[in-house]
């Protein structure tokens, strides 16, 4: 191919002006991001040779080096990996820009585009050279190809870049940097070698310098025709626990998640028995910005007896633990297992339940001890842990036990083990009210009784709670109860006394019920007098079996039918508006009376009226009477 010259696509050129403009106070990421790259390429070389050995060519030994030329100002970074077609140069250094850019662009606004952290999360690899260099080159050849497809890209990182062949004996890909005036700071191999080994230990190839030596005549450091290994070269999860500290773990984590915030904890294990494996898992203590996508793949990584396998291997987390990052490698697998044989194979269904509970022995640990911790996780990650209750029943339990919530009593961070311990009593069920929105819940007219008694009710606004109660009944013996939903039984809590003054009064009002379902018959159900109510005239609720008037919203906003179930109006015989529809009975106002009493229910739980003009109309008409 001659030599021609291509325009990087619009994302591409986006995130090469956050790259320039964005990360200059972090300078030194690029050599972890290129290191890293190599490191890849490598572990690609290795997976591909698994089925045709004569990929490694005469080079079995996969290795990253680095020098520095400090007349040309140069740093080249070379690997012996898999290489690339001028094909793969092309798109993957310029025109097709990594899934997810386009979303990660349109997600950053205004002032966030200088965030370095929300970068810094998504990883700009390879284009991170441009923060120090003002060229970069990368020299390549494809493992397998002849010397004569070679390619040669480069590019200044602004509008375009450059490819045309090259012959190149060496496979695998050599990238240059040519650095820009003032990073002249980078042209020493202290400084490259405390770099590497800062962020580069865990890589487990080697990569390799110059050898430095002490020059007695020209009293300096110079550099020898001998290479040696500045890394550990030990991959980090396999080294033992004792020999890792806390900083390599940390590390490890802002390399694997891009995230630049500390994990909020993590495990490491090696894994004995029928099913062997090492686990290094994290949890992040922030949200990523896909957290919502159920489609995004797990942040784990696969390796089979230290060989990289695949990224975001999602057989080994339930969907519910997609935020979790980390390594799991397995000697069991086999090297060439595929996504498909994943979701099938025993031993990936054994590490899956060994993690979840590593996972969830993570968080209880958290939850127990770090208590403010656990608090700002719950706000990033509580309702997809939700989820988990439908979907994980055998760790239902240990779920619930780490769900938290906002109750009449706290405005967050009610366990359900709270809400047990405080328990009136006589009280067997537990309480709870779903609403759009916190303040909707708290204002709801069912809490009233409750507030009387000093009844604790759970107060759930995710959307997901719904969902999730359709799948806990029960916590610790104790079911869970709506307070909008069938009739009020507070069981021991109302004593005889209450409960015959209320059936009196039931059997008093009847005419007026009657009368009420009269007028009602189209919107309502039925129609009751209930103990429910303290301060409002009437309330809604629905039958023990029908959808709550919230998850019956819902499913209309997300455009989905939601079965037509008439609600039930109870009424509360002590409130003067009730008094005064009782003795407006017979009078021609009783109908406008009984549809306001109606519509107020609904508005007081957050519905919405078909009619609202007709409402609006009949309250205007009390008015000017
Ligand atoms: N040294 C290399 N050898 C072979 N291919 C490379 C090398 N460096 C980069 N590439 C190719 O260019 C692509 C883009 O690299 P870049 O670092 O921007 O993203 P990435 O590595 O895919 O993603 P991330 O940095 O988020 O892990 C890589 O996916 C790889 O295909």
């Amino acid at each position: 191919m001659d030599k021609q010259t291509l325009s990087f696509q619009a994302e591409v050129k986006q995130i090469l002006h956050l790259v320039t403009h964005s990360l200059y106070s972090n300078k030194e990421i690029f050599l972890r991001e290129l290191v890293s790259n190599a490191s890849d390429a490598c572990d690609k070389l290795r997976f591909e040779a698994l089925d045709n050995a004569a990929l490694f060519e005469d080079q079995p030994n996969l290795e990253i080096r680095v020098w520095f030329d400090a007349e040309k100002k140069t740093i080249t970074i070379r690997d012996n990996g898999i290489g690339m077609t001028a094909e793969e140069a092309v798109a993957h250094l310029g025109t097709i820009a990594k899934s997810g850019t386009r979303e990660f662009m349109a997600k950053l606004e205004g002032d966030q585009k200088k965030d370095a952290n929300l970068i810094g999360q998504f990883g700009v690899g390879f284009y991170s050279g441009f923060i120090v260099a003002e060229r970069m080159t990368v020299e390549t050849r494809r493992a397998g190809a002849e010397a004569s497809q070679g390619v040669r890209w480069s590019s200044e990182g602004t509008g375009d870049f450059e490819v045309e062949t090259i012959e190149r004996a060496q496979r695998g890909t050599d990238v240059i940097l040519h650095l820009r005036e003032g990073e002249e700071e980078f042209l020493s191999a202290w400084k490259l070698k405390s770099i590497i080994s800062k962020y580069s230990d865990h890589i487990s190839l080697p990569v390799l310098m110059p050898k430095q030596k002490w020059d007695e005549e020209k009293k300096e450091q110079v550099t020898t025709d001998e290479w040696e290994p500045v890394n550990k070269a030990a991959a980090l999860w396999t080294r033992p626990k004792s020999e890792v500290t806390d900083a390599q773990y940390q590390e490890f984590y802002k390399q694997i998640s891009y995230d630049q915030e500390a994990p909020l904890a993590y495990t490491h294990n090696r894994v004995e028995g029928r099913t062997e494996y090492t686990q290094l898992l994290y949890v992040p203590a922030k949200a990523p910005f896909d957290l919502w996508n159920r489609d995004k793949r797990g942040g784990v990584k696969l390796y089979v007896k230290r060989v990289f396998i695949m990224d975001d291997a999602e057989a080994l987390m339930p969907v519910y633990l997609r935020f979790v990052k980390g390594v799991i490698d397995s000697a069991d697998l086999p090297l060439n297992v595929s996504r498909e044989l994943l979701q099938e194979s025993r031993d990936v269904k054994a590490i899956r339940e060994g993690s979840t509970k590593k996972v969830l022995g993570m968080l209880e640990d958290v939850a127990e001890n770090q208590k403010d911790k656990y608090a700002e996780f719950w706000k990033q990650f509580g309702a997809v842990l939700k989820e988990g209750i439908g979907e994980d029943f055998q760790n239902q339990e240990r779920l619930a036990k780490l769900l938290r919530f906002a109750s009449t009593t706290a405005d967050e961070g009610v366990s359900l083990p709270d809400y047990v311990a405080r328990m009136k009593e006589g009280q067997e069920s537990i309480y709870y009210i779903t609403a759009d929105s916190l303040a909707a819940a708290k204002n709801s007219p069912q809490l009233e009784i409750f507030r009387k008694k000093g009844i604790e009710v759970l107060l759930l606004t995710d959307r997901v709670d719904e969902w999730m109660l359709s799948h806990l009944y029960e916590f610790d013996g104790k079911p869970l109860q709506s307070v909008a939903k069938g009739g009020v039984d507070l069981g021991k809590l109302q004593d005889e006394e209450e409960k015959k003054a209320a059936e009196a009064t039931a059997e008093a009002l009847k005419p007026l019920i009657d009368r009420l379902k009269g007028s009602l018959q189209d919107r309502a159900k039925d129609v009751r007098v209930t103990t429910r109510l303290v301060d409002s005239p009437a309330c809604i609720v629905v039958d023990e079996g029908d959808m709550s008037g919230h998850l019956a919203r819902m499913l209309k906003q997300a455009g989905q039918n939601a079965p037509a179930s008439k609600p039930i109006l109870e009424i509360n015989a002590e409130h003067a508006l009730i008094k005064r529809l009782d003795s407006a009975e017979g009078s021609e106002r009783f109908d406008d009376l009984a549809h306001i009493v109606f519509d107020q229910a609904v508005l007081a739980e957050g519905g919405h009226l078909e009619d609202p003009a007709a409402y609006v109309r009949r309250v205007n008409s009390l008015l000017t009477a």
